[in-house]
């Protein structure tokens, strides 16, 4: 694999737009064949998802789709003893961070005298999880998605996550839901889950929230069923942006861009810098590691996604990657705290030679469900938040209504609306 640096000065218009854009030009690409499918399933549930799946299972009724205490039992069997620990100390850290997410539960203030006004938390009554796996196994995902939700209070969590021959979930997934306390884990994938949770069926009861991440084709229909539900944010195909200074060392840098490249080929990695020569050593480290790495089959098609890019200076460097709005952003400098201050938009960032992206996808306690594709210039990774609604409130005493009667009875009548108006008056004049 040979990678070239490359100005950004000189990039085309085309390959800038390429760069990106990357993962969400694939899944605009397939809005219409993944709306086919969940327009299908909101007209016909279960059905669906039977034939779907009936080349796995050749007797499959609906409700195999459930996963059962003994499919539970029997991957604990399969799961060695040393990733169940591993399992809990991540599982531990997660629910450090998140807990210390949670805002305070309720807060009310006098706006003016007389006029009571506050906030109250509220957790959604459902959530939805869907947890990846065709190219890799995600009990990570598990966790980092089970776990704000019942620090936050959701009452029923359900997970999807898509099965193998014979309709079996894959057993990491299956002893994670169960570190994590979840009992309703449904074997579907893909817009499948997506639409059952959305939509609900016969055997799965729509949910109120879909969260999770997944490749191009569970980020499409995310992103088509919302309206009908919530969801966290397109977290479609991972994505590093590295951006280093001449500290940056190019056999740990050369390694990060690859560790997210082999989660996908639609996946992204790029690395920005103010140095030439760091961006020639980490192509030449890349070109020399590539015959030696497993999973060249999926990196070979991210490519297209991927570069080494060298800025006028760091200043450029930095606009650069405002604008790239990376999932992950990994910050290598000499002063990343300085660094930090600049840096505008990211899902979620790293900083420093020893905090690899890795280290925030299992373990630090971090979120490592984190908006793709530039989507981090308006949404945030998962967290606590995202399973709380936070209704508003008012209480008013008759003087505080009259010291605002005026007020809003001349705005309803500005906007056309005298029954508002009336309301007021009704009352002010009782
Ligand atoms: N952004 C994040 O927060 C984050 C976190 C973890 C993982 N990820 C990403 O999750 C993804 C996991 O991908 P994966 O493929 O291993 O598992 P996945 O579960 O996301 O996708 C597999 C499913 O895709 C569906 N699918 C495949 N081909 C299809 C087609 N032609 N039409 C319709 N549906 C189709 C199937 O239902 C299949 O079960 C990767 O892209 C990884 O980078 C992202
Ligand atoms: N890097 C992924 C988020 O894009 C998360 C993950 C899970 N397992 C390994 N990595
Ligand atoms: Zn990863």
């Amino acid at each position: 694999m040979r990678l070239n640096p490359e100005k950004i000065a000189d990039l085309s218009p085309e390959r800038l737009d390429s760069i990106l854009r990357r993962s969400m030009q694939d899944v605009s690409e397939i809005y219409n064949s993944t709306k086919t499918i969940l327009d299908d399933i909101r007209q016909r549930g279960d059905a669906v998802n039977v034939e779907h799946y009936l080349k796995l299972k050749g007797d499959l009724k609906a409700e195999h789709f459930l996963v059962t205490p003994q499919e539970i039992e029997d991957a604990y069997r399969q799961v060695p003893d040393e990733v169940v620990k591993h399992l809990k100390i991540a599982a531990k850290n997660i629910v450090t961070f998140h807990t210390a997410q949670l805002d305070r539960p309720q807060w009310q203030m006098e706006v003016m005298p007389g006029i009571i006004a506050g906030r109250k938390n509220t957790p959604l009554d459902s959530a939805g999880c869907y947890v990846p796996g065709r190219r890799a196994a995600y009990p990570s995902s598990v966790l980092m998605t089970i776990l704000p939700a019942v620090v936050a209070g959701v009452k029923r969590v359900v997970v999807t996550t898509p099965p193998d021959e014979g309709l079996v979930a894959n057993p990491y997934t299956l002893v994670a839901c169960d570190i994590a306390g979840v009992k309703e884990v449904y074997k579907l994938g893909g817009p499948w889950a997506v639409g059952a949770l959305a939509y609900g069926t016969d055997t799965i009861t729509k949910v109120a929230k879909i969260v999770g991440p997944g490749n191009k084709y569970v980020t499409a229909a995310k992103m088509l069923v919302y309206g009908q539900v919530d969801i966290d944010s397109p977290a479609g195909p991972s994505e590093a942006l590295l951006l280093a200074d001449s500290t940056g060392r190019p056999e740990f840098l050369a390694l990060d861009f690859l560790s997210q490249v082999e989660h996908d080929p639609d996946a992204a990695a790029v690395l920005v810098t103010d140095d030439p020569g760091l961006a020639q050593a980490v192509c030449d480290e890349i070109e020399r590691l590539y015959p030696t790495m497993p999973r060249t089959e999926i990196m070979d098609q991210a490519m297209r996604y991927c570069a080494i890019l060298v800025a006028e200076d760091m200043e450029a460097a930095l606009e650069f990657t405002n604008t790239y709005a990376a999932e992950h952003l990994e910050i290598v400098t000499a002063d990343p705290f300085l660094t930090l201050q600049k840096v505008r938009h990211a899902g979620s960032i790293f900083m420093g030679p020893w905090a690899p992206v890795p280290v925030g996808d299992y373990a630090s306690g971090t979120n490592h469900v984190l908006p793709t594709g530039q989507a981090a210039l308006s949404f945030s990774g998962l967290s606590v938040d995202d399973f709380i609604k936070k209704p508003t409130y008012q209480y008013l005493t008759k003087e505080g209504l009259a010291s605002l009667g005026t007020t809003i009875t001349t705005l309803a009548e500005a906007e056309g609306l005298p029954i508002h108006a009336m309301c007021i008056r009704k009352r002010l004049e009782s």
